[in-house]
């Protein structure tokens, strides 16, 4: 079939009818186009799983077929219909499919020319894969189809793998997520050509792949796919991110090669002959450091190759150092050290931009040979700068600052960007429906015991009373507040976020089940001696009485909360799994990055915390305490405000790290902490009611004050305790991030993720969701950390 003619019979036998058509580039070959304008997000069309060309599809067809992998079974099935002299392709199962497909790989990189030694390596490794999959498939056709082995071409058997090689997208089959088999041949989507950030389509995450089972169906789940998250105009190129792979991965898997702002050099081939201490080689081998050295442009020399070159110039006295290094529990080995593998990389630097300058002096007319080549030069051109210019500078983190100026897109924006947008899974809808239910249902017990007992008693008779609006203003507070912060955590994909909340919720039962009692003590003044001889509905408790009557709605609310809890818990571990690949990675694979980057989400989360905690106190001060209309009443509302701008300051400077408005940031929260521990003497009030320093948690139980407090007791020391502790939580934490300032992380932090993100970044192994399988069994590439 001419291969014009595949579009209309392609989706004639899809029968469907997707706002999107192909084009053809002398630059890229075929690619997506949207016909309509199309908003952000949308659907753009569902391949039904009967039309996905993968292990389950095919496995029925072939006998014994569990004894091939998924790419040597999908690439035995394209050899064995290949279409042939223009005619269409004889599969009755994937015919209009496989018309579709390209007719020749001539273009594809398979003998090495002038490639740079790196690049010729992996390209011997792909056809290490190549030939151990056409020797298995010759095999199983000796063993199982012995009249088809005469079909087997090796030209033929070569298109069909690269088809497979270059079209392969993740997908969801097997039990595992890091099972190789997850992979498909998906009709339309393998249209879609690569760009390495900006907004580019995406596939609904499936099923199989939300529950982290193998699918339900025999055929697997479909895959919808939908449309860049911003508005595409009708004739806009329509794409995909295959992954933050350099050219050389691109080249050599793809075909292809693009003009990358920030490239990268594989150095193996020059750092593994100076492993010639076998001790060393193994200590490398073991903790999983061996390989994969690269300089690129963030941070200029790879943490992996920091590691090996520390490795090599350390005596055996510092091997434990350099233990503790990779542990994150040190910096670096010593300073002689890091001055000492700083010059290697020089070296390193030096050979790589002598190699590729005489390769480029004699270039061949492969344009992407050329590339590749220019990436060489430019990545050790600017290593060299970065670690010349950084002498005196610790660590590879001050490499790493300078070149994020540039290359920071590149490493943390361009990974896969969003596979789904908020609230788009069962199990966040689910964690956000629990927090709203049990809200609702919690408020209205509240409300109706504070309806009950507002009819018959003046709150403002006696200070007692007021714990009832107090106690029902703090949980519409915690309520709504904790509400945000689940939003706050799913947006982000926060998990630390998450844990806090369950604590906060935690906190929420043992705060219900207090006011059960606490309320029974504003109500029920009068002795059981003194109901006995008069017995008063209000005072009393008992049998008709006002507390009888609100008891099951103060015992119902804890139960709730309890209830809730746990239903969170368990879509909390959903929602960690979830996000658990997808949070913490935009800083890479250095550990000491990561730890960092860890601590700086701990602090944010307990700047919230003490926004709630200071306002509960507050609000508690001035329902229960406090006279309505004196002066301190007027600031102690206006405090709230202020507390929160000088918190959004302070994820600010943490956030930006700005270094003077941290230290006013840490400063006020020391300010803060002796406050709660002796108010200033200007505070100091002697009315009680108007006594501020009841922050101070001794005023609560002196027997001239305590009776102010008697009902409010309870609940009051314990949000000033927890409001103490998470101060000094956050100081604590705040001194230590303060520490990390200037170590390279500001740029993840700006760049934080309010989309998931699957991380490439320093694996360059990864296969995903959305992005093209790019070659190797998935087995060796999927990394999940
Ligand atoms: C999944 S296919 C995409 C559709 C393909 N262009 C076609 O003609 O059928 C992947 C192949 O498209 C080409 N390709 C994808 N993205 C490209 C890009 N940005 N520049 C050049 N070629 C690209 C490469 O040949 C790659 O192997």
């Amino acid at each position: 079939m001419a291969n014009s003619a595949y579009w209309p019979a392609l989706v004639n036998w899809l029968q469907i009818d997707p706002s999107v058509i192909t084009h053809e580039s002398a630059a890229a070959g075929r690619y997506l186009c949207a016909t309509t304008d199309i908003a952000p997000s949308t659907v753009l069309f569902t391949i039904p799983a009967r039309f996905l060309l993968n292990s389950r599809s095919l496995g029925s067809h072939y006998p014994n077929s569990a004894q091939l992998s998924a790419v040597q079974l999908m690439s035995l099935h394209l050899c064995l219909y290949k279409p042939l002299g223009g005619a269409p392709s004889r599969d009755s199962l994937f015919g209009p499919y496989i018309d579709s497909l390209p007719t020749e790989f001539n273009h594809h990189p398979w003998e090495p020319t002038n490639e740079p030694p790196s690049v010729v390596m992996a390209m011997q490794e792909l056809r290490a894969r190549y030939d151990e999959d056409l020797a298995a498939v010759r095999t199983y056709l000796q063993n199982n189809l012995q009249e088809r082995t005469s079909a087997l071409n090796a030209d033929f058997f070569k298109w069909a793998w690269l088809n497979v090689n270059t079209r392969g997208i993740y997908h969801r089959l097997k039990k595992t997520r890091s099972d190789p088999d997850n992979l498909t041949m998906c009709p339309i989507l393998d249209f879609a050509n690569h760009q390495p950030q900006g907004p580019t389509m995406s596939l609904r995450t499936t099923q199989a792949e939300k529950t982290n089972t193998a699918p339900i169906g025999r055929l697997g789940d479909p895959i919808t796919v939908l449309s860049p998250p911003i508005h595409v105009k009708a004739g806009d190129e329509l794409f995909l991110t295959y992954g933050a792979h350099p050219n050389s991965k691109l080249y050599v898997e793809y075909g292809f090669c693009m003009h990358h702002e920030c490239p990268e050099v594989d150095v193996q081939d020059l750092v593994e002959p100076m492993f010639v201490d076998d001790a060393k080689r193994g200590v490398l081998v073991d903790s999983g450091y061996w390989g994969d050295w690269k300089l690129d442009a963030s941070p200029a020399v790879s943490y992996r190759l920091v590691v090996a070159l520390s490795a090599l110039v350390a005596s055996q006295e510092e091997m434990p150092l350099w233990k503790d290094m990779i542990t994150g529990e040190r910096e670096m080995v010593s300073t002689a050290n890091e001055a000492a593998w700083k010059r290697i990389v020089q070296v390193i630097c030096r050979k790589v931009i002598e190699r590729a300058e005489a390769a480029l002096s004699s270039a061949g007319a492969d344009r992407r040979v050329g590339i590749l080549w220019r990436d060489e030069l430019g990545a050790a051109q600017e290593c060299m700068r970065v670690v010349s210019l950084s002498g005196a500078r610790r660590g590879a983190d001050a490499e790493a600052r300078v070149s994020r100026r540039h290359c920071s897109a590149l490493t943390t924006n361009s990974v896969n960007m969003a596979v789904e947008p908020l609230l788009s899974t069962r199990t966040q809808r689910a964690f956000i429906l629990t927090v709203t239910l049990q809200a609702i249902i919690v408020l209205t017990m509240v409300g109706i015991t504070f309806r009950k007992v507002e009819v018959k008693v003046d709150f403002s008779s006696t200070s007692s009373y007021k714990t009832l609006p107090c106690y029902l203003a703090l949980f519409a507070f915690a309520e709504i507040f904790e509400l945000f912060m689940a939003f706050d955590a799913l947006r982000l994909r926060n998990t630390i976020q998450l844990m806090g909340i369950l604590l906060f919720h935690m906190a929420l039962i043992v705060f219900a089940a207090i006011q059960v009692k606490e309320t029974k003590d504003a109500l029920v003044s009068k002795s059981a001696a003194e109901c006995a001889a008069h017995f008063d509905m209000i005072r009393c408790g008992g049998s008709g009485s006002l507390y009888e009557s609100v008891q099951p709605f103060l015992i119902v609310v804890p139960c709730i909360i309890a209830a809730a809890w746990l239903a969170m818990m368990f879509f909390v571990k959903e929602l960690y799994s979830e996000f658990g690949w997808a949070i913490f990675h935009v800083v890479g694979a250095n550990p000491k990055m990561k730890k960092m980057y860890q601590w700086y989400q701990i602090l944010l989360c307990l700047l919230k915390f003490d926004f709630f905690f200071f306002v509960a106190v507050t609000m508690q001060l001035l329902i229960v305490v406090l006279v309505r209309n004196s002066a301190e009443f007027g600031v102690t509302i206006a405090a709230i405000p202020v507390v929160l701008v000088l918190l959004a300051l302070a994820v600010l400077a943490v956030q930006r790290e700005i270094k003077w408005l941290m230290s006013i940031s840490l400063a006020m929260m020391l300010a803060a902490l002796s406050y709660f521990r002796e108010p200033p003497a200007s505070l100091r009030n002697p009315r009680p009611s108007n006594d501020l320093s009841v922050f101070k948690l001794v005023r609560i139980y002196e027997p001239s004050t305590a009776s102010q407090y008697s009902t409010t007791k309870a609940s009051l020391t314990i949000f000033t305790i927890v409001a103490f502790l998470l101060l000094f939580a956050t100081f604590a934490v705040g001194l230590r991030c303060f520490a990390d300032f200037n170590r390279g992380l500001r740029e993840a932090k700006v760049n934080e993720p309010t989309r998931p993100q699957y991380s490439q970044k320093n694996s360059g192994n990864v296969a995903q969701q959305g992005s093209y399988n790019g070659g190797a069994p998935l087995g060796q590439r999927i990394s999940i950390e």
